[in-house]
């Protein structure tokens, strides 16, 4: 219910994007190999659409999700494919640290979204790092701080994108994938976490 209200947004590339916060490198995968890397993901993921509970309703989370990762240590998981373990390779990296799951989000068009939260779950310890890998349509991942909403950026995560959520982001602030009014195609964005 919330992901509905007022949350057509089509927000752009914010100027001044806090770096100590956020760290966005595009063509992280060529596009060739990102095209053909999306339609495998869509094609080949056991997706799933789970049920979030709001003000004591159930409602279906509006995109598919599937985790993936150490399966054998880390129960719900399926084990990790060739493909996810090559690009879990690349970012490693770059986050400066090693990840043990990833967490598969499809939004199918438009229509599909997360709504504002951070990911702070226990089991990732209160500072987790992120990273974030993007394909498909281009979509604006949007911050806001916590204590002030108006306090807020933008990014446009292109097919083939980085995006590194650094240790201090979960805790002051907040993110979200808006809906959009535009018509967009599929696109599928893999979060690489360490879950402890
Ligand atoms: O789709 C994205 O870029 C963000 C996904 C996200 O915030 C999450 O999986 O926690
Ligand atoms: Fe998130």
């Amino acid at each position: 219910m919330m992901e509905q209200l007022g949350l057509f947004a089509e927000a752009g590339q914010s100027k001044g994007l806090p770096v100590d916060l956020l760290e966005y490198r595009p063509g992280l995968i060529g596009v060739t190999e990102g095209d053909a890397l999306l339609a495998r993901l869509i094609r080949d993921t056991p997706w799933r659409q789970t049920k979030q509970k709001m003000w004591d309703k159930e409602y279906l989370t509006p995109r598919l999700t599937c985790w993936y990762g150490d399966a054998e240590r880390i129960a719900g998981m399926l084990p990790w494919t060739p493909e996810l373990l090559a690009i879990r390779k690349l970012v490693e990296p770059m986050a400066g640290i090693g990840f043990n799951s990833v967490l598969l989000n499809y939004y199918r068009d438009g229509n599909d979204s997360v709504a504002w939260h951070s990911d702070k779950e226990s089991i990732m310890g209160s500072q987790p790092v992120i990273a974030s890998v993007s394909f498909g349509a281009v979509r604006s991942f949007d911050i806001r701080n916590k204590a002030d909403h108006a306090l807020r950026y933008s990014v446009r995560l292109e097919h083939g994108s980085f995006l590194l959520m650094k240790s201090g982001l979960q805790e002051h602030w907040e993110h979200r994938i808006a809906k959009s009014v535009k018509p967009l195609k599929a696109r599928v964005n893999l979060t690489f976490r360490l879950v402890i």
